[in-house]
């Protein structure tokens, strides 16, 4: 079947199937936060995050349930007509902060991806319900609701294993600003030729559902058992949620945790996911940790303004974890 020429990737860029390695590695159980594997488990989160930057959870606090509505909610969003759906194009949409949109940047991409989505970002619960779409805006709340005790506590096993003590409001500047993105893949004649996403490093901390069709794939460096780099599929867990590290925490830990680079595969069937994207406020200063220059005596990322970092993110089509550039030390 024919792909337009547009959505067609150069040779480096495309994923093949064939000899796909996937990561095998079980969820982490969150619940056991609560008991005597306390200590374990932390260590589990921190390791995946100082040596891949993203692992999987089970028992997070969002119901399977609502894991379930999330991806139908998404599907039913997605099948409305272009014109329907088109409500939510910039200009538009009745708020700036949703967005209906395909590819990531076209204007700047070389080959577009195969992807729409629907993004809805939160002010207030009186906003969401009012802008968000009829056919998504209960379920999203919901799932940015109730993802948002684990998110805090993540990030406070991270900052704390730092050796920092961060003030209250500075934690809540660091997850200042919400947004839930769900993404739809159309089926895709050829997906040899085509990616859904490029290759990219997210902002903050972001929680991903992804249904069972499979395609999310990440870039990992060889491990200390010597087991090679490369991408692995991350294959899909049912009711397991996948946590993404992005780049802010690789610069608050002067690059003791890492972004992780990630991209999707297209398929024949179409394919959903859904992200809770937790960046910062846009006006929070992001560099290494105080106590981290200390201790190294060197700083690897200079002092950004989070709007700076996310306009330049912005600016540029997906190209691995060339985001992180902007922040680096000269
Ligand atoms: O669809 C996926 O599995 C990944 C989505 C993603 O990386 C993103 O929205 O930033
Ligand atoms: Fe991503």
């Amino acid at each position: 079947m024919f792909i337009s020429h547009r959505y067609i990737q150069p040779e480096e860029e495309r994923i093949k199937k064939v000899g796909t390695r996937r990561h095998n590695v079980p969820p982490i159980d969150l619940s056991k936060l609560k008991g005597p594997d306390q200590k374990k488990v932390v260590d589990e989160i921190v390791r995946a995050v100082e040596t891949l930057g993203f692992f999987q959870v089970l028992n997070h606090g969002v119901p399977l349930e609502l894991l379930e509505s999330l991806k139908n909610s998404a599907h039913k969003f997605f099948s409305l007509s272009p014109e329907e759906k088109c409500l939510f194009c910039p200009g538009v949409s009745p708020s700036s902060k949703v967005k209906y949109g395909t590819s990531f940047v076209p204007e700047k991409e070389k080959a577009l991806e195969w992807k729409d989505y629907i993004s809805m970002g939160y002010t207030t619960e009186e906003d969401a319900l009012r802008y968000w779409p009829n056919q998504c805006k209960e379920v999203a709340l919901d799932y940015l609701k109730l993802s948002t005790k684990m998110v805090r506590e993540i990030v406070e096993i991270l900052i704390e294993n730092l050796g920092a003590k961060l003030e209250e409001s500075r934690i809540e500047g660091l997850l200042g600003t919400k947004l839930v993105n769900m993404n739809y893949y159309p089926p895709c004649p050829n997906p040899d030729l085509t990616v859904g996403i490029g290759r990219h490093s997210d902002t903050g901390i972001t929680v991903l559902l992804q249904d069972h069709i499979g395609g999310l794939y990440v870039k990992l460096d060889e491990d200390d058992n010597n087991n090679h780099g490369g991408w692995f599929e991350i294959p899909p867990f049912s009711g397991a949620l996948v946590i993404i590290i992005g780049d802010i925490f690789q610069i608050l830990s002067n690059g003791k945790y890492k972004s992780v680079e990630h991209r999707v595969r297209t398929s024949t069937e179409s394919r959903v996911s859904i992200a809770l994207f937790n960046s910062p406020k846009s006006t929070e200063k992001i560099g290494p940790l105080e106590n981290l220059l200390k201790k190294d005596g060197v700083a690897y990322y200079r002092e950004v303004v989070f709007q700076d970092y996310i306009n330049n993110y912005f600016a540029n089509a997906h190209y691995g974890k060339n985001s992180l550039d902007f922040a680096k030390s000269t």
